[in-house]
């Protein structure tokens, strides 16, 4: 498969490793979005920055090119990509977090928040850590957590940046550490006790081989996906 690779920067190092693994070429790898033509890809990987990812994602749809992103912040223009993909026959996958792990992690997230909705006395929170080079906050991956608590407990309806508790929204810390990969961490805190759960990536490979595994599931289909549907889980 012929990859194309719209952000070549840590992860885009680390998905061309893993890609040429597996057998794929890399044909294009830009830090811009000039000069490359998207047609010479079978597929092309979108890991770049919140207000490249747009672009660079309808670019694709509009080749006719299937496109995988797992770039993050850049959600307020989703509806619109989708509406574009949907007029072009595009094909999409977006996801907040590739890693198998943390899609595991999102089932638990749902699973546990469905139980905690019986038992008022507990309150979540969340916390997230990464490097210190990462753009938005909290992460995608927060925010997709966030989501599904939001989906599953009945007293949240919303989520917000800042440990501040207030009433029906969850507070969500961001923290800037060197080096750290990604760890997403959800506490449930009574007066007695607290529940969490805890996802801590140790690099990036397992973003970057989900991106692939994604990249090669793509391949001749048209429509809009979810990691769900690839690892077939939930
Ligand atoms: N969904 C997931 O599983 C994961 C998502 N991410 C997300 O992926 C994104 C990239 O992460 P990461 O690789 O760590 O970040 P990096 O900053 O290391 O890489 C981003 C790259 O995008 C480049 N870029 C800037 N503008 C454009 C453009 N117009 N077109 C293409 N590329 C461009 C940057 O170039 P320059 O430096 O020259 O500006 C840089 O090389 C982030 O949004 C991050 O949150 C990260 C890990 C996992
Ligand atoms: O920027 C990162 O590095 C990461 N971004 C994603 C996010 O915002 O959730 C996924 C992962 O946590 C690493």
């Amino acid at each position: 498969m012929k990859i194309a690779l719209l952000g070549y920067g840590k992860m885009g190092k680390t998905i061309e490793k893993i890609a040429i693994d597996r057998g794929h070429e890399i044909v294009i790898k830009t830090s811009d979005e000039d000069g490359y033509d998207i047609t010479k890809a079978d597929v092309a990987i979108d890991f770049s920055v919140p207000n490249a990812a747009f672009f660079n994602i309808v670019n694709c749809f509009k080749h006719q090119v299937p496109v995988i992103s797992g770039t993050t912040g850049w959600l307020d223009n989703y509806n619109k990509a989708i509406a574009i993909c949907e007029e072009e026959k595009g094909a999409f996958i977006y996801a907040s977090n590739f890693s198998l792990g943390v899609n595991i992690f999102f089932e638990l997230n749902n699973y546990l928040a469905k139980m905690m909705g019986q038992l008022k006395q507990y309150e979540v929170s969340m916390e997230e850590i990464h490097h210190t080079q990462k753009l938005d906050a909290p992460s995608g991956t927060a925010i997709s957590l966030a989501e599904g608590i939001i989906k599953e407990h009945p007293e949240y309806t919303n989520w917000k940046l800042g440990n501040e508790e207030t009433n029906k929204t969850i507070p969500i810390t961001a923290k800037r550490i060197e080096n750290v990969p990604g760890t997403h961490r959800i506490d449930y805190g009574s007066h007695t006790d607290t529940i969490s759960i805890t996802h801590t990536a140790h690099n990036r490979e397992g973003f970057a081989l989900g991106a692939v595994i994604a990249a090669e599931w793509i391949l001749g289909k048209t429509g809009v996906f979810a990691m769900k549907d690839v690892l077939n889980i939930g």
